[in-house]
């Protein structure tokens, strides 16, 4: 239920949301007035250029800092803090090296404030190590694993305790293009299977149509969103789908956007 009373189908929203920062060089505006919503079940990712706050963005929905001014809600209600609710993953593999793949993966659903019964525990490791294509690696541990191994064990444990909202920066940026293109299968069918709500920031526009519904298009800073486009292509997407004219056309189109907004990138803008 919504501060308003109403049932809502946002799972997250960003309303006028305006952030500074301070440095010795002065004030930097990053935010000025942003504007959009997540609904349940959505996929929406959010590219921009470099600088633009796309990370401080996803750092407000997951509670680690707040607007200036304006509102972040989840599910209705103001964010005020990190919440189990609403699973974070990185671009650096956040994984624990002391614990084997499915420790890790179990972590979420073994913290108090995870309500799935502990009975259900090994079923759901079970079924994020097949749909992640990590089985028969359970009791590895990350230093036994690659790279994009381990970003996978990173993606499975946030799905696991079956959090409303997922939050991802960037989680394959440090990875090879074969890799991240893999893993990227790997994330579309986990998310089919699932339909959490997501928020992806990304550089990458061919990663972000592959994986959405939605993307939304940030200006340069100080931002605003600039465009949200529906990525109208059928899903499952599979590696096919990369080379279809409309996902060309689509692409194309995204990073006209992106380049007309890089190229007025300003160093930083007083408040
Ligand atoms: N805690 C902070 N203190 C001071 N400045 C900050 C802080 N966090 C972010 N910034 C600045 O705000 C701006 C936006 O940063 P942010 O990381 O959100 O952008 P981004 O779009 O994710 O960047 P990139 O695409 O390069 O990863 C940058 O200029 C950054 O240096």
């Amino acid at each position: 239920m919504s501060e308003s009373g109403a049932e809502n189908t946002e799972a997250l929203a960003f309303r006028g949301v305006r952030k500074s920062f301070g440095g010795r060089g002065g004030t930097l505006r990053v935010l000025d007035g942003v504007d959009f919503a997540v609904d349940r079940g959505e996929f929406v990712s959010v590219v921009g250029p470099s600088g633009c706050g796309k990370s401080t963005l996803l750092g407000m929905a997951a509670g680690f800092e707040s607007p200036d001014e304006g509102r972040v809600l989840a599910g209705g209600a103001g964010v005020t803090g990190p919440d189990p609710a609403r699973g974070v993953v990185f671009q650096q593999y956040a994984i624990f090296p002391w614990l084997t793949v499915a420790d890790n993966i179990a972590f979420g659903l073994r913290l108090k404030a995870c309500r799935v019964p502990r009975a259900e525990h090994a079923g759901i490791v079970d079924r994020y190590l097949e749909l992640m294509g990590l089985t028969g690696f359970a009791r590895a541990y990350p230093r036994e694993l690659s790279g994009g191994m381990r970003q996978r064990v990173a993606i499975a444990r946030a799905y696991a305790p079956g959090p409303e909202l997922l939050l991802m920066d960037e989680p394959f940026a440090a990875l090879d293009a074969q890799t991240r293109e893999f893993l990227q299968e790997s994330l579309h069918s986990t998310q089919l299977a699932e339909r959490r709500t997501v928020l992806l920031i990304t550089h990458s526009v061919e990663e972000a149509i592959f994986l959405s519904n939605r993307v939304v298009v940030m200006s340069a800073r100080p931002s605003r969103v600039r465009d949200v486009v529906d990525v109208d292509i059928d899903m499952p997407r599979t590696p096919e789908t990369r080379l279809t004219p409309e996902f060309i056309e689509l692409r194309r189109r995204l990073e006209g956007v992106l380049r007309s907004q890089s190229s007025t990138v300003r160093k930083g803008t007083p408040a």
